[in-house]
Order: C-alpha cells, then sequence, then structure tokens
C-alpha cells in the first residue's frame, strides 16, 4: 500500500481564463484568449471565457470545495490583463483586490497558495505591437511579475513563472490553434527565446525583492518512443524529444538550445534564436523546483511532415482519452526518473496530471467517474515509483479542481473533480472528488 511521504503536497490545479470569467469585468483588459475565443471558427463548441465557471464571483463557494477536498495547496493563475489592462503601466486596483481576496480566503482554510504569473491569457494591447515576439513584452513580464512579488511578498508557496512556454510557442505561434493564432515557425522560435528570457528576469527579479517562497517553471513533458527500433524511427524520436522536451529543459538548465535541433533547424532554413553568454546564464539561473505537467507519451516513427519528418503513432492496444491521448502512466515515472538523472533539478512538482471525460450526472444527479479514478490512481502509483527510488519530488497537483473551458476544445471537455453544470453554474462532486479526497486525508493510494 503506497504511502507518500508525510510531508508530499498534494493539490489540484486551474488557470484563470478558463475558470473566472468576468472577462471585462472591474477594469479588466482584453486578452489574446478573450480576442481569440470571440474569433469565430476558433473554438470547436463555440463558446468562449466570458462566464465558464464564473468563479471571479463564486470563489469563495470554490474555496470552500477545496477546504472540503482537504488539498494542502491550490494551484491556480493570475490573469495579467486584470493586474495591467494595458499590459504595463496604470494598476487596476479591483483586479489586485479579486486576487488578494482569494488568497485571504485560502491562508484561512488552511490552503497553500501556488501561483502562476502566465497562464497564456496576454494583455491584447501587447499583443498589438507584437506580443512574444516583441522584447517589450519581455521587459513588460519583468515588471508585472516584480509588481506581484512586491505585492505578495510573504503569502505565496510556489511561484511559476510560466505554464508550459512550449504551447505558448508552437500551439500558439505554429500550429495556430491557440492564441494568438499564428502559423510562423520562425515566430515561434523567436517566441521560446523571449518566453526563457523573460523567465530570467522574472527569477531575477524574485530574488532582488527577497520573496518568501519558492519559484519555478512548469514544462508540459512527454517520453517520446520509437514505433520500431530501426535507426530512422530512432532518430525521429530523437527529433521529437528535442521538439518536445530538450528545447527548453536544455537552456533552463544547461544554459544552451539543444545543439542537434539548432543544426536541424538551421539545415531546414530557419533563422535561429540567438542568445549571447549573459542571456543564457540569466536563463540558467538556478530555480528551486521544476513543474512537470504530464498527460501521455507519444510513440512516432519516420514520416513525411514538413519541419520533423515523423509521423506519430496510436498504438491500438491502449485506452484512450476524450481528448485523444494515449493513457499511459508509466510515462509519469519515465519522465521523472530522465529529468531527475539528467537534468538534477532541486525539487520537482507534478503541477499537472488528469484526464477528460464525457462526465453526464445520473438519473439521481450523481457522476460515477470510475475511470477518472483509475487514471490518476494509475499515475499516483507510478509516481510514487520514482518518489521511492529517490527522485526528488514533494507534490502533485490534479487536473483540474473543476470542469473549465478546455481552450481550442471549448467547454466540451470535462477535467474536473468537480462538475460544472455551465447552464446553472451548479458544483457537483464527481466520485473522483470524495476518492482523491481520501488519498490526501492518508497520503496513501490503494
Ligand atoms: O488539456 C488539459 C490541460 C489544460 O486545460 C491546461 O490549461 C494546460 O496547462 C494543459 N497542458 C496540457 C498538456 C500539453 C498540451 C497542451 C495543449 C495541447 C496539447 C498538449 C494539458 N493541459
Amino acid at each position: 500500500m503506497p504511502y507518500f511521504p508525510e510531508d508530499f503536497i498534494f493539490g489540484v490545479a486551474t488557470a484563470s481564463y478558463q475558470i473566472e470569467g468576468a472577462w471585462n469585468e472591474d477594469g479588466k483588459g482584453e486578452s489574446i484568449w478573450d480576442r481569440f475565443a470571440h474569433t469565430p471558427g476558433n473554438i470547436q463548441d463555440g463558446t468562449t471565457g466570458d462566464v465558464a465557471c464564473d468563479h471571479y464571483h463564486r470563489f469563495e463557494e470554490d474555496v470552500a470545495l477545496l477546504k472540503e477536498l482537504g488539498v494542502d495547496a491550490y494551484r491556480f493563475s493570475i490573469s495579467w490583463p486584470r493586474i495591467f489592462p494595458e499590459g504595463r503601466g496604470r494598476v487596476n486596483e479591483k483586479g489586485l483586490d479579486f486576487y488578494r481576496s482569494l488568497i485571504g480566503k485560502l491562508q484561512e482554510a488552511g490552503i497553500k497558495p501556488v501561483v502562476t504569473l502566465y497562464h497564456w491569457d496576454l494583455p491584447q494591447k501587447l499583443q498589438d505591437k507584437g506580443g512574444w515576439e516583441n522584447q517589450e513584452t519581455v521587459e513588460a513580464f519583468a515588471e508585472y511579475a516584480r509588481f506581484l512579488f512586491q505585492s505578495f511578498a510573504k503569502e505565496v508557496f510556489l511561484w511559476i513563472t510560466h505554464n508550459e512556454p512550449w504551447v505558448v510557442s508552437f500551439v500558439g505561434h505554429y500550429e495556430g490553434r491557440h492564441a494568438p493564432g499564428k502559423r510562423d515557425f520562425k515566430s515561434a522560435l523567436q517566441v521560446s527565446r523571449n518566453l526563457l528570457l523573460s523567465h530570467g528576469l522574472a527569477v531575477q527579479a524574485f530574488r532582488e525583492e527577497k520573496t518568501l517562497g519558492s519559484i519555478g517553471i512548469t514544462l508540459n513533458l512527454t517520453p517520446v518512443h520509437p514505433f520500431s527500433d530501426s535507426e530512422e524511427d530512432i532518430l525521429a524520436a530523437k527529433r521529437c524529444d528535442g521538439y518536445f522536451n530538450r528545447w527548453f529543459l536544455d537552456p533552463l538548465f544547461k544554459g544552451e538550445f539543444p545543439e542537434d535541433m539548432l543544426l536541424w533547424y538551421e539545415k531546414k532554413g530557419f533563422a535561429l534564436p540567438q542568445l549571447s553568454e549573459e542571456e543564457k546564464s540569466l536563463i540558467a539561473q538556478p530555480i528551486d523546483f521544476l513543474g512537470i505537467n504530464y498527460y501521455f507519451r507519444r510513440v512516432v516513427g519516420k514520416g513525411e511532415g514538413a519541419i520533423f519528418e515523423v509521423e506519430f503513432f496510436n498504438p491500438p492496444q491502449s485506452e484512450y482519452t476524450d481528448m485523444g491521448w494515449e493513457i499511459y502512466p508509466e510515462g509519469l515515472y519515465e519522465i521523472v526518473k530522465r529529468v531527475s538523472e539528467e537534468y538534477q533539478p532541486e525539487d520537482i512538482y507534478i503541477t499537472e496530471n488528469g484526464i477528460a471525460l464525457p462526465d453526464q450526472p445520473d438519473s439521481k444527479g450523481r457522476i460515477n467517474d470510475q475511470r477518472r479514478i483509475d487514471y490518476l490512481r494509475s499515475h499516483l502509483l507510478a509516481l510514487h515509483r520514482a518518489v521511492d527510488e529517490g527522485c526528488p519530488v514533494s507534490g502533485y497537483f490534479v487536473w483540474s479542481l473543476m470542469d473549465n473551458f478546455e481552450w481550442g476544445f471549448g467547454l466540451s471537455k470535462r477535467f474536473g473533480l468537480v462538475y460544472v453544470d455551465y447552464t446553472t453554474l451548479q458544483r457537483i462532486k464527481k466520485a473522483s472528488f470524495y476518492w482523491y479526497q481520501k488519498v490526501v486525508k492518508s497520503k496513501r493510494v490503494d
């Protein structure tokens, strides 16, 4: 019966644009996700985050849910345009007050606040000037971060500079499925460089402001397996590992972009993101923890794809989620082991892990999401193996506390331990809520 350490942190995670709603209330500025979701054709089910879970008005009820769940910590993100409607300059006091109230309620409930500074909702005014391709956004992010460190100097347990710079760079600027919806690989490379620089400036500000708590960054990491043991499939897997994982892990922990990827991009004719020696050490300055978001692995082989010449495979014998992602619990063990051995982070938190299911209340209004319980159990057992083997993992956050706005899929994908009825905004605790409540209380997975 695997027990986690007594001081192991169990939590749940959310993000501002996905749960808050009140998209233009109390002085909040427009974000690139407001603009993207308001643009017809971008969101699969035609919904937006205008209301979402209406957490902005219901946060006290939601903190009560967190207290009932019994979590040690709660990960949420701050909406940059709620604080600085234009991205920098004028402060919107009502926006700041919302987060002061939320953090106050969490402290009353004995729950540690974990704050993500950037979870994709860039102020639109900054996007109008080039967004993350523009050096000005890097500077504006550093100012935004420093302001928050000063405003919440003592209350926050973990600060996460960025959530998944890979997604912001490549899904937002190359695949185009996320805001701002660009399809330009060169832009994506430039954005990845600027996100890393902005991370470095924020860490520097955190140290200068002598802010309490710890600071780190969250990466979505996925093990990449070759479809066969042929030389060309193994090389395809190595290229994908570089694209998805090493492109950010290497600069953050080794101070360099991975050489094999730079050569590959140069061969494909892309101008490479340049980093001076000073910029390299800014990016690779020590952080207190690495956040890992784990959901699935990737199986690849040699293909005709434009830039990477890879083809993705879905092993037929596996189970898949409502997102079409393979259920592969061992991948969490693999990625934690690999990162611990190859990059030696000070500490690791699993800042997201969860599953989308087509949850529906039964005739008695209950949601028996047994598949979510099975998913979470199998991943916690895999994580426990890594902890047992000495990997420095201090916590685990389920994505998500409640169903919410799932980006390009809108409100149609449900990841929550709590069901949200979007017509009434009623919250309904699922079977997985009660299962996780027991895990958090006992620190044991059975
Ligand atoms: O999709 C579920 C969650 C999102 O709701 C979170 O906001 C985001 O941090 C997050 N990242 C991932 C894994 C990486 C990924 C993101 C987007 C598309 C494909 C993979 C899954 N999730």
